[in-house]
C-alpha cells in the first residue's frame, strides 16, 4: 500500500551570517516566510517547516499553497528525501520520483541526446527501459536537429522542453512536483499539459506545489495550505482553494 505519513515533522535551516540584532522585533505579521529564531547559543535559525503531521494515502492528489517561503519546496523536499527532518519523522512506502529540479542531471556541454540519458539515469530509469523509451522522448521534445547541439546552445524553454520530456517519460507511484513543468510556449503547452494529465491519473499520490488556481483545480482533490511553516488548512479542492485565493 503507497502511503505517506509525516509525524512532528521540523525542518531548520542555520544561518551563520544573519544581521542577527536587527532580527529582535521580528513579527509574524508579514505573510511570507517561515519563522526566525534564535537558538540558545545564539545562533539563527530559520524554521522551513514546523511540527507537520500529514498521512497521505492512495488517491490523494495533493496541492500546496501558500505565500512566497511558506514552506512548500521544503516539504517537497522531505517527501522527496533531499531533505531529514531536524526533528519528527517522515515514512514513504513507495517508489517516488521528484519533478522538482529542471537542472537534474543536465550538463550543459553535452548534446541534447546525452542530456536526455544522463538525466533519465538520473532519474534512476533502467538502461533498457531508457533504450525503449528515447526515440519517444526525442520526438516529443520537438528540437530536431538541436538534439545534436551542446545543451548550453539552448534557450530556456528548449531547456525546460528536454527537462519535461525525460522527466515525464518515466511512471511512479509517488510524484512530487511543483509548477516548474507548466510552463514552455502554447504549442509546447498544450502538449504538455495532456502528459502532466496522463502522469496525474496514472500516479497513486501525487504532491504538487502551485500558485495557479486553474493548476490545482484541475490536478487536486486535496489542498494544504501552508503557512510560516505550519499547514493553516488541510482539506477538500472545494474548500481549500477558496479560502486561500480569495
Ligand atoms: N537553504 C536554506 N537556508 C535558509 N533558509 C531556507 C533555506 N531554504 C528555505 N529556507 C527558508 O525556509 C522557509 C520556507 O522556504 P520554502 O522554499 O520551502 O518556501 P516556498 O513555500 O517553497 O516558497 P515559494 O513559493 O517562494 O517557492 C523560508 O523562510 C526560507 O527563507
Amino acid at each position: 500500500m503507497v502511503s505517506i505519513t509525516l509525524t512532528s515533522v521540523s525542518v531548520e535551516f542555520p544561518v551563520f551570517n544573519a544581521a542577527s540584532r536587527s532580527l529582535k522585533n521580528r513579527v509574524l505579521s508579514v505573510a511570507t516566510g517561515g519563522a526566525i529564531d534564535r537558538r540558545g547559543d545564539g545562533h539563527v535559525i530559520v524554521r522551513g517547516l514546523e511540527n507537520v503531521s500529514l498521512s497521505l494515502k492512495e488517491g490523494d492528489r495533493i496541492g500546496l499553497v501558500g505565500h512566497n517561503g511558506a514552506g512548500k519546496t521544503t516539504l517537497l523536499r522531505v517527501l522527496s528525501g533531499i531533505y531529514r527532518p531536524t526533528s519528527g519523522s517522515a515514512v514513504v512506502h513507495g517508489e517516488c520520483v521528484s519533478l522538482i529540479n529542471i537542472s537534474l542531471g543536465i550538463d550543459p556541454e553535452a548534446t541534447g541526446r546525452e542530456n536526455i540519458k544522463l538525466r533519465a539515469a538520473m532519474m534512476g530509469m533502467r538502461p533498457e527501459q531508457l533504450r525503449e523509451q528515447f526515440d519517444e522522448i526525442a520526438e516529443f521534445t520537438g528540437l530536431g536537429e538541436f538534439l545534436d547541439m551542446p545543451f548550453r546552445t539552448y534557450s530556456s524553454g528548449m531547456q525546460l522542453r528536454l527537462a519535461f520530456s525525460t522527466s515525464t517519460s518515466i511512471r511512479p507511484e509517488i510524484l512530487v512536483m511543483d509548477e516548474w513543468l507548466s510552463t514552455g510556449d502554447e504549442d509546447f503547452k498544450h502538449k504538455a499539459d495532456k502528459r502532466l494529465r496522463e502522469i496525474v491519473d496514472t500516479t497513486k499520490i501525487l504532491v504538487l506545489a502551485s500558485h495557479s488556481r486553474e493548476l490545482l483545480q484541475k490536478n487536486c482533490n486535496r489542498i494544504l495550505w501552508m503557512e510560516h511553516g505550519r499547514v493553516r488548512m488541510d482539506g477538500s479542492a472545494d474548500t481549500v482553494i477558496p479560502a486561500y485565493f480569495g
